[in-house]
């Protein structure tokens, strides 16, 4: 329900709005490009693409452990007050979040893709409802699963991740892996011998855990797929991630965004737009269902 061009005659400026927002910001700020992004994922997977995410409140979805993180939520804001200035009462936050996140990747070398349009916000914002979020220590089959759920396929899960060639994780959300690993005293075998000092480097056991790492090694501000070779080098920092390798299910699908061994290939760059379209449809409210905010951090 939709559609390229939903506000081509009731705000046909809102693309230019939102990525001149999305721009001022990353340029002065690069690392934003990875917080919109995310804002946009964690958004869809709860209650769907409706701006749940973006409410403030004492036990919205923003309060919850996976959602703490988050950053760029001002680039939403400036972007809608621009907006209600041109166009009041027209552009749905949830629409406003869909084209950041397409505005942010590209702004990291991305490929651009068509956003369609027309989502109405939701009214309610729960920090519970957030457990359908994947976990950094989820296991293959429980990733497809909660994608499943959103009726995300395999090849949707693996491209979608590729998010991760850009942005940081916190040490907190990998170095058990480095020192302690299932309670063996020992580091997660997936993790590269090479890597695992550098790792070990950035975040000291014991050390300070809001330390951020690069989740793409060598290419954090590039959205390229740097991302799967160090998938397949042991490289990969998250759990979940260094899982899409090592599982047999998913690297078929990382070796074809490799183009390797005369598998079918994919390109990144050109899924990920697909796939962003299909994230972008879950769950929608239609018709007289939710409303158009005034202000993105609350309901009217
Ligand atoms: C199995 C699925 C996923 C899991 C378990 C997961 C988990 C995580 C975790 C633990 C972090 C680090 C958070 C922190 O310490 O601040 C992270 C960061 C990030 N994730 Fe995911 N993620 C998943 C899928 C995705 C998807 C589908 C996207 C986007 C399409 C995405 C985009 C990002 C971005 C851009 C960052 C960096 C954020 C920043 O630098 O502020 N992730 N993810
Ligand atoms: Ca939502
Ligand atoms: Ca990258």
């Amino acid at each position: 329900q939709t559609r390229v061009g939903f506000y081509s005659t009731t705000c046909p400026r809102v693309e230019t709005i939102v990525r001149n927002a999305v721009q001022t910001a990353v340029r002065a700020d690069p690392t934003l490009a990875a917080g919109v992004l995310r804002i946009f994922f964690h958004d869809c997977f709860v209650n769907g693409c409706d701006g749940s995410v973006l409410l403030d409140g004492p036990s919205s979805e923003k309060t919850a452990p996976p959602n703490v993180p988050l950053r760029g939520f001002e680039v939403i804001d400036a972007a809608k007050s621009q907006l209600e200035t041109a166009c009041p009462g027209v552009v749905s936050c949830a629409d406003i979040a869909a084209l950041a996140a397409r505005d942010a990747v590209v702004l990291a070398g991305g490929t651009s893709w068509q956003v369609p349009l027309g989502r109405r916000d939701g009214l309610v914002s729960q920090a519970s409802d957030t457990v359908n979020l994947p976990g950094f220590n989820d296991p293959i089959s429980v990733q497809i699963r909660k994608f499943a759920d959103k009726n995300l396929n395999i090849q949707d899960l693996v491209t979608l991740v590729g998010g991760h060639t850009i942005g940081t994780g916190a040490c907190v959300v990998f170095s058990y892996r480095l020192y302690n690993f299932n309670n063996t005293n020992q580091p997660d075998p997936d993790i590269n011998p090479a890597f695992l000092p550098q790792l070990r480097a950035l975040c000291p056991n014991g050390g300070d855990g809001s330390r951020r790492v690069a989740l793409d090694t060598g290419s954090v501000t590039r959205f390229d797929n740097s991302f799967y070779a160090n998938l397949r080098n042991g490289r990969g920092v998250l759990e979940s991630d260094a899982k899409l390798w090592s599982d047999p299910t998913t690297r078929p699908i990382v070796q074809r965004f490799l183009g390797l061994s005369g598998l079918l290939g994919l390109t990144f760059n050109v899924e990920f737009g697909r796939s962003m379209v299909k994230m972008g449809n879950i769950e929608l409210k239609t018709g007289s269902q939710g409303e158009i905010r005034r202000v993105c951090r609350a309901t009217n």
